[in-house]
């Protein structure tokens, strides 16, 4: 379980700046898919790097599993929007996936293994000895993808992860995502822009407005396997839309 708790975050020294975030709290129970919608600038990854403990908060508190988070924890990964930083260019894609593990403590064997298990996971089997410039930009994200899943963490933190991508590839990532999430067992907080890709992942999707404060909640009841075309066409996919255009919006949500 993750428990935010009042969590406040303002940038530089003057206490009286405007914050980024200021009383955000909610839970995310343990394998669960919470997508996180909001407007630009509304504080969604300020968000995620408290989460994460990589920008420590003003105030208010992160709790992993029982444990404050102060720093980034072990059992957590992330993907980020721009793979074309996130991966080392001088590294195979073999390497760049394997890279993390050392630092978890994990053997060389062990660690070749999980390497070629998540490269079979995202479909990149074969091609551990290419560079990433060698690869499209959607198997650039797939090998970040990899990584995070090798590691096998219980957490993994998304950060628009898919926005950079054409459409068709987007929705391949979105499935094997999922496919992904079930099979490992993950909890995953995925933050995005697109209604539809929120309401497609989700168990539950969690509206932010400015300064990131849950401003409405959404619990996404569509049965999995979800599927790109019959899902989207389920009468209860529109109405949650509806629901939460207007909730970002600000208007007010219909019950
Ligand atoms: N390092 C920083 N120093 C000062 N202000 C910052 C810093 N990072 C973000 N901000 C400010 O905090 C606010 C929230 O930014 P943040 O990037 O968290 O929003 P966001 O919702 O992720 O935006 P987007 O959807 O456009 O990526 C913005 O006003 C931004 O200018």
């Amino acid at each position: 379980m993750l428990e935010v708790s009042n969590l406040r975050k303002v940038y530089g020294p003057d206490p009286h700046a405007a914050p980024a975030v200021d009383g955000l709290s909610f839970a995310v129970a343990d394998q669960e898919f919470v997508c996180i919608l909001g407007s630009s600038g509304c504080g969604k990854t300020t968000m995620l790097r408290c989460l994460s403990g990589l920008t420590p908060a003003t105030s208010g508190s992160v709790v992993l599993r029982g444990k404050p988070v102060n720093g980034p924890p072990e059992d957590m990964a992330f993907v980020f929007q721009d793979y074309s930083r996130s991966l080392l260019p001088w590294m195979t894609v073999r390497r760049n996936i394997a890279f993390p593990l050392r630092y978890k403590g994990v053997d060389r064997r062990q660690a070749a293994e999980l390497t070629e298990e998540a490269l079979d996971a995202v479909g990149l089997a074969g091609r551990g000895d290419r560079y990433p410039w060698q690869l499209s930009g959607g198997m650039q994200q797939r090998v970040a993808i990899a990584r995070a899943l090798a590691y096998r963490p219980g957490i993994l933190l998304m950060d628009e992860p898919f926005a950079s991508v054409d459409a068709q590839t987007r929705s391949g990532l979105e499935d094997l995502l999922l496919n992904v999430w079930q099979r490992y067992g993950i909890t995953v907080l995925f933050v995005t822009h697109d209604i539809d890709e929120a309401v497609y992942l989700a168990d539950r999707v969690l509206v932010l407005r400015p300064p990131a404060n849950v401003g409405h909640e959404a619990v996404v009841g569509l049965p999995r396997p979800r599927n790109q075309v019959a899902t989207k066409r389920e009468p209860e996919f529109g109405r949650l839309r509806g629901e939460l255009y207007a909730a970002l919006d600000g208007r007010p949500v219909a019950a």
